[in-house]
């Protein structure tokens, strides 16, 4: 691939505490919902790359999960993942919700990236400012460019409804390294579809549940078979794991109702992903402590 003079590109991470909105404006730059949100904190997990094509630039997200102390082996593997993908990155974008005090998070994070990557610049994001009045805007900027110091750029956005989304992408391409253009314009992700299709299934599943979910459910896709009888649709086979009988009748509902919610809910995203018709196949396992088993792990992708 040839690239055009003065042709930016890197690799770019965002952080900040949970639910401040990381994973929104991920999708928002790239424009395609690839990495996933929900109302419930840290349901992050893969060091998903969403890339930004530019006319002059390129920026490759590397969506990573919340840091936070670990709590059992997923926790400390997550950790380690954070950690690798800090150690390569050109940028940091930290968020802060507008409406949101600076605390005592904010300042272990960016303790840990201080450590982990003392050379990286970074930069502030103001986020969700469609949430509150200019006023409060104003002064979060104040309060994180203080925070951050004054080399620091920071901008306000809106992943939501849009506005400065495309300031950001300027900012961040502005302060990236001259390099090549590593990925042809068509690309978006590295995930495979079926990673995503995991993905799709795991947040549809979260949504509206209660506390302590979110590290208990893991999905596979056992198989994606073409349809009998029609060519223009596949059949996909997945099973969504749990660690108890009780988070089973919980993902399930009433009936099995709220798992027929869930599957037209991922039906529809997959079928988008994919491009063709899909015959969606869910079943729920329980797994006893697959969070504490490293084989078990190792099978669920992580
Ligand atoms: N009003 C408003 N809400 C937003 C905006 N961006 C994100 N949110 C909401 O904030 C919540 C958290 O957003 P996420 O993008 O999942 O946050 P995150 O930082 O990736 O969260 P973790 O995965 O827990 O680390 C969701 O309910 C979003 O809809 C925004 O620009 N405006």
């Amino acid at each position: 691939m040839s690239t055009p003079e003065g042709f930016r590109s890197g690799f770019v991470s965002f952080v900040g505490r949970p639910n401040t909105g990381k994973s929104t404006l991920t999708n928002a730059l790239v424009g395609e919902k690839i990495a996933i949100t929900s109302s419930r904190p840290q349901t992050t997990r893969h060091a998903i790359r969403g890339i930004v094509h530019r006319e002059n630039a390129q920026i490759i997200l590397v969506d990573t999960p919340g840091l936070h102390r670990p709590r059992t082996l997923l926790g400390e593997r997550l950790n380690a993942l954070v950690e690798e993908t800090f150690s390569d990155v050109d940028l940091i974008g930290m968020c802060f919700p507008a409406g949101e005090r600076i605390g005592p998070g904010d300042k272990w994070i960016l303790e840990q990236v201080r450590t982990l990557c003392p050379t990286t610049p970074v930069m502030g994001l103001v986020t969700k400012i469609d949430s509150v009045s200019k006023q409060k805007v104003m002064e979060q900027l104040v309060a994180v460019s203080k925070f951050l110091g004054p080399e620091a750029e920071v901008v306000p956005v809106s992943a939501v409804s849009g506005e400065q989304v495309d300031v950001v992408a300027e900012v961040i391409a502005s302060l990236l390294p001259e390099g090549p253009q590593f990925y042809p314009d068509d690309i978006i992700t590295e995930e495979s579809d079926e990673s995503r299709m995991a993905e799709l299934i795991r947040e549809a599943a979260l949504e509206g549940v209660r506390d302590e979910l979110p590290h208990s459910i893991a999905v596979t896709i056992e198989e994606v078979l073409p349809h009998e009888g029609r060519d223009d649709m596949v059949d996909v086979h997945a099973t969504v794991y749990v660690e108890r009988q009780s988070q089973k009748a919980i993902v399930l509902g009433p009936k099995g109702a709220r798992m027929r919610d869930v599957g037209t809910q991922a039906r529809a995203g997959i079928e988008k992903l994919l491009g063709t018709r899909v015959y969606l196949d869910l079943h729920v396992k329980v797994l006893k402590e697959w969070q504490r088993d490293p084989k078990m792990l190792g099978r669920l992708g992580f």
